[in-house]
């Protein structure tokens, strides 16, 4: 659920746009985030998450006309107060130093560093602080760049792909820091491709497209906005060869798929494919409607968007093809 405004936004865009020579990477993005968020930043590749998180933390300014916030003044001004933790996927460590070296600065620069320990045993690095960050795998990296994140006592954390190479047990430790970290009252904001990570974790989604946002809610209410649902049902017997034409053509059904007696439909109206099912004189068993999970949801709001913007994109006239192409992607 979107949070009430009662308070006031940690972080607040305004019709935030960035151009990169005749790329749009982001197309006057509004948004605004609130204390004790966890939120999802989601979008195909190229959609402008990196951009927007890039904005965010003040490495890159908006074009003229845009503006974003960060607890009221500037994100660079927040950035040097000390109230934004950032994981960012580029920007090697430094080589030569130790774990525990680099997170010790890292503490020390901080308006409001923890002790050092704390924050090392909080990443999971008490057993490798003395290593130096070029003799790292993948995930441990990770770790330190987490601990880099939350060295000191800040107010947002801005994670692009923080999970990236942790195994399992690394994801659900770091996690569940994150969740504490967001029952503090901090604005945990993370762009991710791992979409079961988003449904799990953030209690609010942005779906970013083409620089647009394209949605905003809760995972549920994503998943509600792809507007499919699946319909799964066994039949007793498989009365004869013309049945899976039959199905096809039913109110709202989007695809079949028949294993035997195993019947998998998605529809976009549940109800009246249910009711037409019945009319048939078909008498389905354990008959299940559910939605879709959001890695789907987010694949047909997408697709979607995609279909639309290459139709309106298609000038009067455009050839046939180019049509069939959008219409089956
Ligand atoms: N420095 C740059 N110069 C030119 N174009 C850029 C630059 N940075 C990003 N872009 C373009 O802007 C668009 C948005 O890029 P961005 O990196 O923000 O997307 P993203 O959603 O983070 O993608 P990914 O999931 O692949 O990391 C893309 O088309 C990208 O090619």
């Amino acid at each position: 659920m979107k949070t009430t405004p009662t308070t006031a936004p940690a972080v607040e865009f305004t019709s935030a746009g960035k151009t990169y020579g005749t790329v749009r990477a982001l197309d006057g993005l509004t948004v605004s985030l609130y204390p004790g968020e966890t939120v999802a930043l989601l979008g195909p590749n190229g959609a402008g998450k990196s951009t927007t998180l890039d904005l965010l933390l003040g490495l890159r300014t908006p074009d003229a006309g845009g503006r974003v916030r960060l607890f009221g003044t500037t994100p660079r001004q927040a950035v040097t107060d000390g109230r934004v933790g950032a994981m960012l996927q580029s920007g090697g460590l430094m080589e030569g130093v130790r774990v525990r070296e680099i997170v010790s600065l890292a503490c020390d620069l901080h308006p409001r560093g923890y002790p050092v320990e704390q924050v090392l045993e909080t990443a999971g690095l008490t057993g490798i602080a003395e290593r130096t960050v070029d003799r790292l795998s993948g995930g441990q990296e990770q770790r330190v760049r987490f601990a880099l994140a939350t060295a000191g006592d800040s107010d947002l954390l801005v994670l692009d792909e923080p999970t990236t190479g942790m195994d399992v047990t690394a994801r659900r430790a770091f996690w569940s820091a994150m969740r504490a970290q967001a029952a503090q009252g901090r604005t945990v904001l993370f762009a991710t491709h791992y979409l079961e990570e988003a449904d799990e974790v953030a209690d609010r989604v942005l779906v970013l497209h083409r620089g647009r946002l394209l949605a905003d809610g809760s995972a549920a209410e994503i998943k509600a906005m792809a507007g499919v649902r699946r319909v799964g049902f066994t039949l007793d017997a498989v009365p004869d060869g013309v049945l899976e034409a039959q199905l096809r053509a039913l109110p709202g059904v989007t695809g079949t798929e028949l294993a035997g007696a195993v019947v998998r439909m998605r529809s976009s109206d549940a109800d009246a494919t249910v009711h037409a099912l019945y009319a048939l004189g078909l008498y389905p068993r354990d008959l299940e409607v559910t939605g879709l999970g959001l890695e789907q949801a987010f694949v047909t709001l997408t697709s979607r968007a995609e279909q639309q913007g290459a139709q309106a994109a298609r000038p009067a006239g455009t050839d046939q093809n180019t049509e069939k192409k959008a219409a089956t992607k």
